[in-house]
């Protein structure tokens, strides 16, 4: 790893230095190649293992804990800072530079009561799901490992700790600004300062005035419009979407009780602790940008507020033109109509809104429908999900509908091949993540892992021998809700 040292030399009230504390008996859970790539990395050694868990210094490092705050469920907490990641630096990769953090790292002055430390169960599932969107065109942080250790943590039990080696484009949340504005003293300075680097940084074509900042504004609410529309279009719900975990690249950030759909719900909570369901997966889009509202809040002493305000607008339509273009590609809606493309996208996203309703009311599979609807022969007068329905005339009449809409396909092969381009037919389903957890600590096997790490790199493959892993979850498996103690 070749570092620079952007943020450590140039924002330096901005962090504590601090160094990571070893885990023992490190061992490699995981290693993404994909992710490796990135910062020019090939394959996995023992100096790199002993680097990543702490227990050898990496050349060029420099071990930071950033400072910043967040609104957590709602309500306002002053100071969070990374209280169990720790930052070796921005690595330099072919295209461009990359934090590397340790999650799991130790304890920083901002630990709080906590330990500093990850269970390998979180840190696993943190593994895979980064790896698993971006194989899905999701934008979001990347792990490049996951490593284990023997170093016992408590949580509700004796559990072990394990690190996962994140790599970001940027740490630097909405939380960052809140901190800036509210809870130190000298708040505009500070703020242009943070807001200064993050252009040069993260969008060095804009300039830094009050231009620069207008755009910058706006180019945040829609970078986090689209990556929510993703979410939304793939099935994702986050559940801890406070804005402390919310990236200003609108990257997809922090992996605690995460869940891919497997029965459409649009009230699904995946998070144990979000008794009022402030989190579910229909109330992201919403919960998105009264996060953009709270960090426009914080903008107001550099920002004025009718920009802000203008910039906040955008966000429902980009989120809604996103949402609608991704799904007209799964489902195989084609935009060359000569309708107004504003009348367009109603009817369209009055037709997707009807077809996830019937999901939700058929208690069926989110991925699995999609990917057989993606297999229909469009010309014929039947489904195959027409047989999953209760009410079979509702599905009748959205589907003629739908048929008009797709109208003529004259390569019917070729449009199904297009459809599964679209469709996953593998994602990462709690119930997988948790046999392969299950593996590595009753086993120490970490095969599994390998085996649905592989899979979810090629999700849109028929990949032979793999059908099980496509199923809906068995009883034990269905809507599992995961806790926050990670
Ligand atoms: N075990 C722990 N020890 C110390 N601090 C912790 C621990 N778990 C969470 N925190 C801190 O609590 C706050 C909220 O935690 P949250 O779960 O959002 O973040 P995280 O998963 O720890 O890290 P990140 O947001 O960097 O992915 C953060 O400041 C985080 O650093
Ligand atoms: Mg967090």
């Amino acid at each position: 790893m070749r570092f620079k040292q952007d943020f450590f030399e140039q924002l330096d009230s901005f962090y504590t230095q601090v160094y990571p504390q070893g885990i023992s008996n490190p061992h490699w859970l995981g290693w993404s190649d994909d992710a490796a790539k990135l910062i020019g990395l090939e394959k996995p050694n023992d100096a790199l293992l002993m680097q990543l868990s702490a227990n050898a210094a990496a050349p060029g490092a420099s071990y930071y804990a950033q400072v910043y705050s967040g609104h957590q469920f709602g309500g306002y907490t002053p100071r969070l800072g990374d209280g169990r990641s720790i930052i070796l630096g921005e690595a330099i990769g072919p295209n461009g530079a990359w934090d590397v953090a340790l999650k799991g790292g130790g304890p920083t002055p901002y630990s709080r009561h906590g330990d500093g430390r990850a269970v390998m169960r979180s840190a696993v599932r943190e593994f895979l799901v980064s790896e698993a969107l971006a194989a899905l065109s999701v934008p979001t942080s990347r792990a490049l490992a996951v490593i284990g250790s023997d170093l016992p943590v408590w949580r509700e039990s004796q559990e072990t700790a394990a690190i996962t080696v994140r790599l970001a484009k940027s740490h630097i949340r909405f939380g960052h600004f809140e901190y800036f504005c509210y809870s130190e003293k000298g708040a505009p300075d500070k703020l242009i300062q943070l807001l200064n680097f993050t252009l040069a940084q993260h969008f060095p074509h804009l300039t830094a005035d009050a231009a620069g900042y207008k755009q910058w504004f706006v180019e945040v609410v829609q970078s986090t419009a689209k990556m929510i529309a993703h979410w939304q279009a793939v099935g994702f719900a986050h559940g801890v979407m406070n804005t402390d975990n919310m990236s200003i690249l609108g990257d997809t950030f922090d992996f605690g009780p995460f869940a891919f759909l497997d029965t459409f719900k649009e009230d699904f909570i995946c998070n144990h602790s979000d008794h009022d369901g402030r989190y579910a997966f229909g109330q992201q889009p919403g919960i998105g940008l009264w996060n953009l509202k709270r960090l426009a809040q914080a903008l107001t002493p550099i920002i004025p507020s009718d920009d802000l305000i203008a910039a906040l607008n955008t966000y429902q339509p980009s989120l809604v033109s996103h949402y609608v273009s991704l799904m007209r590609a799964k489902l195989g809606l084609s935009t060359d109509s000569c309708l107004d493309s504003a009348e367009q996208e109603k009817q369209d996203l009055a037709l997707i809104s009807q077809f996830t309703v019937m999901l939700d009311n058929n208690q069926l599979d989110y991925s699995n429908s999609l990917r057989k609807m993606g297999q229909v022969d469009i010309s014929s007068q039947y489904s195959p999900l027409r047989d999953d329905m209760l009410n079979v005339s509702e599905f009748d009449r959205w589907y003629q509908a739908y048929q008009a809409r797709v109208g003529d396909v004259a390569d019917v092969a070729a449009w199904q091949q297009q459809r599964n381009l679209h469709n996953p037919k593998y994602i990462l389903r709690n119930y997988l993540a948790q046999e392969a957890i299950i593996d590595i600590e009753e086993k120490a096997d970490n095969s599994k892992l390998l085996q649905l790490q592989q899979l979810l790199t090629r999700p849109y493959d028929e990949q032979p021998d793999m059908d099980h892993y496509a199923k809906r979850p068995p009883d034990w498996g269905q809507g599992l809700v995961m806790s926050c103690s990670s």
